[in-house]
């Protein structure tokens, strides 16, 4: 995997909130990696600038949140040096994000087919039909089964699991290299949490997707990822493959969460 091309790099990341008088650092110094096909891990407490580092890269950091220093590359692309609208294509194309909670991530009143058929025709001239055929394909491959059947349902008409599955056709309809998967599975039941994380597994594998994926679950880290950060008060303070990490722990803070499992 050393020689897959780096996706995402971020340098010297620094972000903090603005209340009043106020600057509180959330993210400080941070640098991170991903590679194509790669799953990488970012844990940490609750609190320590995970979300707050994803939004930064997502460039969807709003006020009064807002990033004072670093670098952000995907692809070729710049991302600090983009404009809100060179971002917001970007998110439909370059990268994707699925949520803690896929049911507020969702358009509530549209039917999820026509929601993952919209993303198709946002990069691709075809026809009303063909953006259909393709959405369902990619319900197909997001695991959902009965596509005909789910096209016309609305998201609160069907499960939480379904509605994240929506959320990863839509980011495999998007064609996007990156995807940022922030608690993806912590609103989900026990059972469908393993589904989900299997199917991000599959797609990284066969759509050769670079995962950075947000977890407090160290032993999801262990049986998925590939590579590891370790966040504590908006810092990396410890990084490294998952089965060093896991064999060495070198970082007190480290140690304790291993403990903690
Ligand atoms: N809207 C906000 N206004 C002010 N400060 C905020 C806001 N959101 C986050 N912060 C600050 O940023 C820090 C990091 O928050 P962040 O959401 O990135 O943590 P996290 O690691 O994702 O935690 P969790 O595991 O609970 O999701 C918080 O401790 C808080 O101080
Ligand atoms: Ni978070």
């Amino acid at each position: 995997m050393n020689n897959e091309s780096t996706l995402l790099k971020v340098s010297h990341l620094s972000a903090s909130f603005h209340t009043g008088s106020q600057q509180v650092r959330a993210v400080e110094d941070v640098s991170l990696e991903v590679r194509s096909g790669q799953i990488v891990a970012l844990v940490g407490e609750s609190g320590s600038g995970k979300s707050v580092t994803a939004m930064s890269i997502l460039g969807l950091l709003d006020p009064p949140g807002c990033i004072d220093s670093g670098d952000i590359w995907l692809h070729g692309h710049n991302l600090r040096e983009c404009s809100t609208r060179q971002l917001r294509k970007l998110r439909g194309t370059e990268m994707a994000v699925i949520f803690q909670d896929p049911m507020n991530a969702l358009n509530p009143v549209l039917p999820v087919g026509r929601q993952i058929m919209e993303t198709i025709a946002l990069h691709r001239q075809v026809t009303g039909q063909e953006a259909k055929q393709l959405a369902m394909k990619q319900m197909q491959q997001a695991g959902l089964n009965d596509p005909a059947q789910l096209f016309s349902k609305y998201p609160f008409q069907i499960s939480g699991g379904m509605c994240q599955r929506v959320m990863i056709a839509i980011a495999l309809a998007s064609g996007a290299s990156l995807l940022i998967a922030d608690e993806p599975t912590t609103a989900l039941d026990v059972t469908i949490q393993a589904q989900i994380l299997t199917e991000l597994d599959r797609i990284r594998r066969a759509n050769h997707m670079g995962i950075l994926l947000i977890t407090h679950d160290l032993g999801v880290v262990a049986e998925l990822a590939d590579y590891v950060y370790v966040m504590k008060s908006g810092r990396i303070v410890e990084s490294g493959n998952v089965f060093d990490i896991f064999s060495r722990p070198v970082h007190p803070y480290t140690k304790y969460l291993m403990d903690c499992r």
